[in-house]
């Protein structure tokens, strides 16, 4: 049979799609044994998985002919309806989307040519900067940390640039578990009207605080100035499932109406069966349901940071989380922990390595540790290993 030289027959724009290091590592972490810092996977304890099977056979039973047909773009209205009333916004203003990812690949779609100029965080989720590289922009970054992005490097670059948008987890930042302080996002946001820019918020952890309450997002306080340029992201993803792929951006009507625009031309829509369930399963019990999400990952932060508190050698730093799945550590520079992950998986724990967090590169000391998915003791015992590993690359260094 004649063989076909793939690569020669996609298009240019093949070429800028890379694998994401996360679903390419969580192959990985199926070994039997292998104790994973990985991925931000959920606490699968905390799926409601009889109230879900439950729930969808009713839907079938009694709403099959909606649930199993063709649906809107825009997502099954009931469903658009509670996350506008959750919000305050016009259900007209929300736009169901197949996860997160989904949405930060047609902001892409929809804002960036090749060569246009993008501004995010570094390190910064590399979802995102997977999603966007295959539009061909150019990355600004601006260094980011437990208090979020350097305000005083970002009116530097704004100075010089404009970006087509400004990606932005204010909220428990994925790598850096950074939260931006209230007058930080105020100054923030001062920054962004004046220079009429676009803002992509994306809460994806907005439920994850381990303090009092949660701190208004940029969105909220754009829509008190009355400046329509943010556009607000979030997800079921870690407060129900991502298995079900829902989640949804909510912006001016302009901006929904062409990111419903591209989302035809993608998917038609987002699972209706799914958007169905999702709706039932926030009508009973979601603030409770919330709050045990809340205690489960704070006690498993606590676990993580006495583990690695008792267990990491000198020299290693890493962050103590207010909220969200993630720590960040720091190895003592000219360490690699693409070295470390070599050894640490040959002792059965994984994480990820730092440098795909970074659109402008570096980060080769840095790594993240999800301690979202193990329990007390698989933390325990996932934290000892690595910090085995670790003083093994040591002794070499
Ligand atoms: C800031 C941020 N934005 C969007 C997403 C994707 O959420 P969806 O499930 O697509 O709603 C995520 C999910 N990130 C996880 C999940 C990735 C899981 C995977 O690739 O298997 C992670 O960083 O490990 C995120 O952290």
């Amino acid at each position: 049979m004649k063989t076909l030289e793939w690569n020669t027959l996609f298009g240019e724009g093949a070429r800028r799609i890379q694998a994401s290091t996360i679903r390419e590592l969580l192959k990985l972490t199926q070994r039997p044994g292998v104790l994973s810092f990985a991925g931000g996977l959920p606490a699968p304890e905390l799926f409601p998985k009889e109230e879900a099977a439950h729930k969808a056979a009713a839907i079938l039973k009694e709403k099959g002919e909606v649930a199993l047909q063709y649906g809107p773009t825009e997502g099954y209205f009931p469903l658009r309806a509670w996350i506008a009333d959750w919000l305050g916004v016009s259900p007209e203003e929300v736009l169901i989307t197949t996860g997160s990812q989904q949405a930060l690949d047609l902001l892409g779609k929809v804002f960036l040519d090749e060569e246009s100029p993008v501004l995010l965080e570094a390190p910064s989720y590399m979802g995102a900067i997977q999603a966007f590289r295959a539009y061909g922009p150019r990355f600004l970054t601006v260094p980011a940390g437990e208090k979020g992005p350097d305000l005083d490097a970002l009116e530097e670059v704004l100075k010089r640039e404009r970006p087509r948008f400004l990606y932005l987890i204010p909220s428990f930042q994925n790598p850096s578990g950074g939260l931006i302080p209230l007058k930080a996002r105020e100054r923030l946001l001062e920054m962004i009207m004046e220079g009429g820019l676009v803002v992509v918020e994306d809460d994806a952890y907005r439920e994850l605080y381990f303090g009092d309450g949660r701190l208004p997002s940029l969105f909220e306080l754009s829509r008190e100035a009355g400046y329509p340029g943010v556009v607000y992201l979030s997800s079921f993803s870690k407060i129900l499932s991502p298995g079900l792929r829902v989640a949804f951006a909510v912006a001016h009507l302009e901006a929904i109406l062409k990111l419903t625009q591209a989302k035809q031309g993608v998917d038609l829509h987002t699972p209706v069966l799914n958007q169905m369930l999702v709706h039932a399963l926030v009508q009973e019990d979601f603030p409770e349901r919330l709050e045990r999400i809340r205690a489960t990952y704070r006690a498993k932060a606590k676990a993580m940071l006495e583990a690695l508190d008792r267990e990491m050698p000198e020299g290693v730093r890493y962050t103590r989380p207010q909220g969200g799945m993630f720590v960040w550590m720091e190895l003592p520079q000219g360490l690699s922990a693409e070295a470390l992950f070599r050894e640490a998986i040959a002792q059965d724990v994984a994480f990820v390595p730092g440098g795909p967090f970074f659109a402008g590169g570096g980060g080769e000391n840095t790594l993240r540790l999800s301690y979202a998915t193990l329990g007390p003791e698989g933390i325990a015992e996932g934290v000892r290993r690595l910090a085995k590993a670790l003083k093994g690359l040591l002794a070499l260094a």
